[in-house]
């Protein structure tokens, strides 16, 4: 359980505001025939107007989604001595800290690299079974596997939409088997006691952010939280009854550089107000480590001027990595 020291509560204290629902498009990830071509132009579409949608027809079964969700569930609750053996900065488990430059949150989670070469967090088998092999870390791996097809089915569709090519020009930095690709667990416990119940002040979840990576699928157990801030700067919240089996997805930093800013990535953050626990599970697909990051040529438009300049994303995690939250990253690399 998260626990807060004195003077921490105030600091993740926010107004009692209650955001209006945003408006988010749904894109059928499965159309085909004369409907492929539209679902491209709503995801483009989307990615301009907000830089976030959910997909439906992604074809990841429904029970993968309920076992890995409630093994990380089961996790959660474990006694704190045994989560903190699987922390291992910054993979791992950790709670309240969010990065390494003291931003607070009413959270802990647990942080997986996806790449064959990284280091194993050790995570406890008591969650799911006594016996190894560990069921969590293998429900988790095989959601992951899951959900980053999805992540590439998005990045084709979106490929088509925006007219790039070859159709994988985007999809093959998140399918590569070197690619930087993430999978974070996220766990809100319920508003604390010394709140009170209804009314009071809000809690800073997950600060104010815009994921680094290219684009970030997302899902929740159903409780509230997610905020997202529309292009005028209001933040709406994210719709949680009714997405049913949908995920939902974020442009990235990253997919803002790839589309030279017609694509910006869209801040988010998670307000506890809840008297449910919220579980979030949301793979970030990323680039390889040393793979150059620029605009694609095809999205440069007539001037053919690039808002970018070169980097790779090792340079790119690097800078970012320092910083609070909520700090605007891109601009560094600004031309
Ligand atoms: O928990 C959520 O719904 C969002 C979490 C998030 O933004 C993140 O892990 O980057
Ligand atoms: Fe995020």
């Amino acid at each position: 359980m998260v626990v807060l020291a004195k003077g921490e509560l105030e600091q993740i204290a926010l107004p009692a505001a209650h955001p209006p629902p945003a408006d988010v498009r749904a894109i059928d990830l499965s159309a085909t025939g004369p409907a492929r071509p539209a679902a491209a132009r709503a995801l483009v579409a989307a990615c301009e107007e907000q830089g976030f949608f959910r997909v439906t027809g992604h074809g990841v079964p429904p029970g993968l989604v309920r076992a890995a969700e409630a093994a990380a569930a089961r996790f959660f609750a474990l006694p704190q001595p045994d989560k903190e053996a699987a922390a291992g900065a910054p993979l791992g488990y950790a709670s309240k800290r969010i990065g390494s430059a003291g931003d607070l949150g009413w959270i802990e989670y647990l942080l997986l690299c996806l790449a064959p070469a990284a280091a194993a967090a050790t995570l406890p088998c008591a969650a799911t079974s006594p016996t190894p092999p560990c069921p969590l870390r293998e429900l988790l791996r095989e959601y992951s596997a899951a959900v980053r097809r999805v992540a590439c089915g998005v990045l084709e569709l979106m490929a088509e939409g925006l007219g790039v090519g070859p159709a994988d020009a985007m999809a093959r930095l998140v399918a590569r088997e070197d690619s930087d690709s993430i999978l974070r667990v996220n766990h809100y416990p319920p508003r604390p006691d010394q709140l009170g119940s209804g009314g009071g002040p809000n809690l800073t979840g997950f600060g104010e952010h815009t994921d680094p990576q290219i684009i970030s699928v997302l899902r929740s157990n159903g409780a509230p939280g997610l905020e997202i801030s529309l292009r005028d700067g209001a933040w709406a919240s994210v719709p949680h009854d009714g997405d049913g089996d949908s995920f939902f997805v974020n442009v990235g930093d990253t997919l803002q550089v790839l589309t030279n800013g017609r694509f910006r990535s869209v801040k988010h953050r998670v307000v506890v107000n809840s008297e449910k626990s919220r579980v979030s599970m949301v793979f970030f697909g990323g680039p390889p480590p040393g793979e150059r990051l620029a605009p694609l040529p095809a999205l440069l438009g007539d001037g053919g001027r690039s808002l970018y300049r070169e980097f790779t994303w090792k340079e790119y995690k690097g800078s970012g990595c320092k910083g609070r939250l909520a700090d605007d990253r891109l601009c560094r690399f600004e031309n």
